[in-house]
């Protein structure tokens, strides 16, 4: 089946609807994660305006070699690797078919990032990244780019193979894209660290099935420090959706909720309780969105929303909290009003229709908001 995206004409093994399964004789191709390539070449367009040296992009799992595509559609010089001799034959001839100049590799993508130096390095994996990021971190000059779509074990959902996967507690709440989000991050920031490096992230979102973040380095040790200076727990009442959080990667929970006395407080971490993203980035990947992407609506969506989001590290689901409250939801605009008014901070957060951000707590949400009562 012939696709373009972004510019860029490919084709992929076989015609088929929706996502593939990945795996087997099909080269793998997912039409839904064009979001998350259209946002690749906005951060690439954005990161080389802020550091003009960066010239080399490594697609570490490239599959039918459409993200690498797309980055040498960009100018950059790209290197593509896959351990599958089927897709490295199709990234081959599809970069062939758009006269670009790719240098496709059939290897493992640990082997090769330990041999060679990148200034971009992505990693798109079936599942968890962490197997990869020891080599990455350990080899990229400028950024790192991170997909992880094993969101179950991240956001908690399953428990122990998220403690397993990334050396932290993932507790499964009612902000679980979030939760996801800072346990990768928590995970990659310390990663980074082990190699003296600090990794901060410049832009992150979770889109459907999958977060991704966008990491630069500096390879100073007091850089990475202050990194791990940025992580930390969160306590979440599992009663009344009470939480809070403390950095320092000892815990120390309250023995019950502040606000409920509950003892059913729970205890995750450590997890990156620092900025997800820089905004004036986040802006500046907004402007180089442009209308040959696909996902250009969904993405200049999910970045105005980024870029404004609050930096506390939970949100709230307004429809979670009014179902507790036996109350209709009103319009977010309305609700987000009423609590600025009432003194609050207060936006909506990126991860879906219903998520918002305040520093007032659920009680003062309560009192607030009084809309659709
Ligand atoms: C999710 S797909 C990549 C999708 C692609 N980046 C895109 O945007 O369409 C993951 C790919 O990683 C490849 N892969 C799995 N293990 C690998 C390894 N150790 N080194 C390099 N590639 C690997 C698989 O063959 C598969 O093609």
């Amino acid at each position: 089946m012939r696709v373009t995206e972004g510019g860029v004409e490919f084709e992929v093994a076989d015609a088929r609807d929706g996502a593939s399964e990945g795996r087997g004789d099909d080269v793998f191709y997912n039409p839904t994660q064009e979001l998350n390539r259209d946002l690749t070449v906005a951060v690439l367009r954005a990161y080389r305006e802020r550091e003009p040296r960066a010239d080399s992009y490594l697609d570490a799992m490239t599959a039918s070699g459409v993200r690498a595509l797309r980055a040498a559609n960009e100018g950059w010089d790209v290197t593509a690797a896959d351990t599958d001799a089927e897709a490295v034959a199709l990234a081959r001839e599809n970069a062939a078919r758009n006269d670009l100049d790719v240098d496709v590799r059939e290897r493992d993508a640990n082997a090769l990032m330990h041999d060679s130096t990148h200034d971009v390095i992505d990693l798109d994996p079936f599942g968890t990244p962490v197997p990869f990021a020891d080599a990455a971190f350990s080899n990229a000059r400028d950024l790192v780019c991170v997909t992880a779509t094993d969101t179950a074990p991240l956001c908690g959902a399953h428990f122990e193979s998220g403690v397993r996967s990334y050396s932290a507690v993932p507790r499964n709440t009612d902000y679980h894209p979030e939760m996801g989000l800072r346990i990768l991050l928590s995970a990659m920031v310390r990663t980074a660290a082990r190699y003296d490096t600090a990794a901060r992230p410049i832009c992150s979102h979770v889109s459907r099935h999958y977060a991704r973040t966008y990491l630069e380095l500096d390879g100073r040790a007091t850089k990475a420090d202050e990194c791990i200076d940025e992580l930390g727990h969160v306590y979440h009442c599992e009663d009344c959706l009470t939480r809070d959080h403390e950095y320092g990667l000892i815990a120390d929970p309250p023995e019950a909720c502040p606000a409920c006395g509950s003892n059913r407080v729970v205890t995750a971490g450590p997890l990156w309780l620092g900025a997800i993203r820089e905004s004036e980035f986040v802006a500046r990947v907004a402007s180089h969105v442009d209308d040959e992407m696909g996902e250009a609506a969904r993405a200049r969506r999910t970045l105005d929303t980024l870029e404004t989001e609050l930096d506390r590290p939970t949100h709230y689901d307004q429809h979670r909290l009014c179902k507790e409250w036996t109350r209709s939801a009103p319009a977010m605009d309305d609700f987000l009003a009423e609590l600025r008014d009432a003194g609050f901070e207060a936006s909506r957060a990126h991860y879906h229709g219903t998520a918002f951000k305040t520093d007032a707590s659920v009680a003062e949400i309560r009192e607030a908001t009084t809309a659709g009562e």
